[in-house]
């Protein structure tokens, strides 16, 4: 059966703009196969009938399109894996050579990991398999996790840049979670829904700038929880906030989202509350910040948002 070819929104717009002209000096007599999955514009985007009608007489265009869609993600996701490797590398590096705090080099990982774990998505193809390609990268780093705090003799690098005190067993709690809570945001919402972005901007930005800002300035502690502070819980709703809209924008802007900007700001600034209160709730003891930090996320933002 002949495989969908879903165009991301990028090429759809720049198909209608160049589809005028293809549409009629490349019709499907003159569109080898190949060079049809090369060029989606010439599967025509004026009407599915019209692809459906190419995939049926080039049925190796199905074929060799997913083929293309194939060696895409399969790049992008070394391409993503190459970087989380890279990045635990270079702030092992920073602490080595004592330019960085192994506690602010923790935290630094935790931020930016997810962030630019979901700032990639775009270079994975517009195939509907692409999320599971991009979750591939989470669920290798979180089996990184469990091997390594499970061994005899786990991986110092991975082990001084994520953990607080250097037990290996730690990797098997907050990072462990955090790279969960990828992995299902990669699967479950991915590019085409507000609430998985928001829920990794308010883990991975707000969680990460509340430590390193409540550490430093919280001194006026939160009464309910002496072990957190006003100024963590502050920085957390508002680098949260202009972060989950930065990523609203980012996918927006390549047309993976149509955002009614006159409602996302109020319904942002509330979903950002509701993870910063929770974030502040006395329950770490209980439930990591890295479970309980994107659940009520991800809750809030899907009742706010409806997907
Ligand atoms: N709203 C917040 C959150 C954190 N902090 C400060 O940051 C420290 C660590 O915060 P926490 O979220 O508990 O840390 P973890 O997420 O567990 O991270 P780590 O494992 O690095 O401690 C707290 O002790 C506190 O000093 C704060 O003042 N206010
Ligand atoms: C210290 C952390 C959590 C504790 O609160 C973060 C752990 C990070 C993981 C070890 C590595 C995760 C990598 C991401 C899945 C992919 C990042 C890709 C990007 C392009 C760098």
């Amino acid at each position: 059966m002949a495989t969908a070819l879903p165009l991301s929104p990028v090429n759809h717009q720049l198909c209608r703009r160049s589809n005028r002209f293809w549409y009629k000096a490349m019709s499907p007599r003159f569109c080898p196969p190949s060079f049809l999955v090369s060029s989606p514009c010439c599967l025509g985007v004026k009407g599915i009938g019209l692809s459906s009608q190419l995939r049926a007489r080039h049925p190796l265009i199905s074929s060799a399109a997913s083929t293309d869609y194939l060696l895409h993600d399969v790049g992008a996701t070394v391409a993503v894996l190459g970087g989380a490797f890279a990045l635990v590398l270079l702030f092992d590096s920073l602490t080595k050579r004592d330019v960085i705090p192994q506690r602010l080099s923790r935290k630094l990982v935790h931020i930016l990991s997810g962030l630019l774990f979901v700032l990639s998505w775009p270079i994975f193809s517009a195939s509907t398999e692409a999320r599971y390609f991009a979750a591939f990268v989470p669920l290798v780093n979180g089996l990184r996790l469990v091997v390594n705090g499970l061994s005899v003799s786990p991986n110092s690098t991975l082990i001084k840049s994520v953990t607080r005190e250097g037990r290996p067993e730690e990797l098997l709690k907050g990072p462990l979670f955090y790279v969960l809570a990828l992995l299902v945001a990669a699967v479950f919402f991915w590019r085409d829904s507000p609430t998985g972005m928001i829920s990794l901007a308010m883990m991975c930005g707000g969680d990460g700038i509340a430590d390193i800002m409540g550490r430093k300035y919280g001194s006026y502690k939160i009464p309910y929880n002496p072990r957190k502070s006003l100024a963590g819980s502050i920085s957390m709703f508002i680098f949260g906030f202009f972060i989950s809209i930065g990523l609203l924008y980012y996918y927006s802007s390549l047309g993976y989202l149509h955002m009614n900007w006159e409602t996302t700001f109020t319904r942002v600034a509330i979903v950002s509350l509701v993870a910063t209160l929770v974030e502040s709730l006395p329950i770490t003891d209980q439930i990591d910040d890295n479970i309980s930090v994107p659940l009520a996320t991800i809750l809030a933002a899907y009742l706010s948002f409806g997907y």
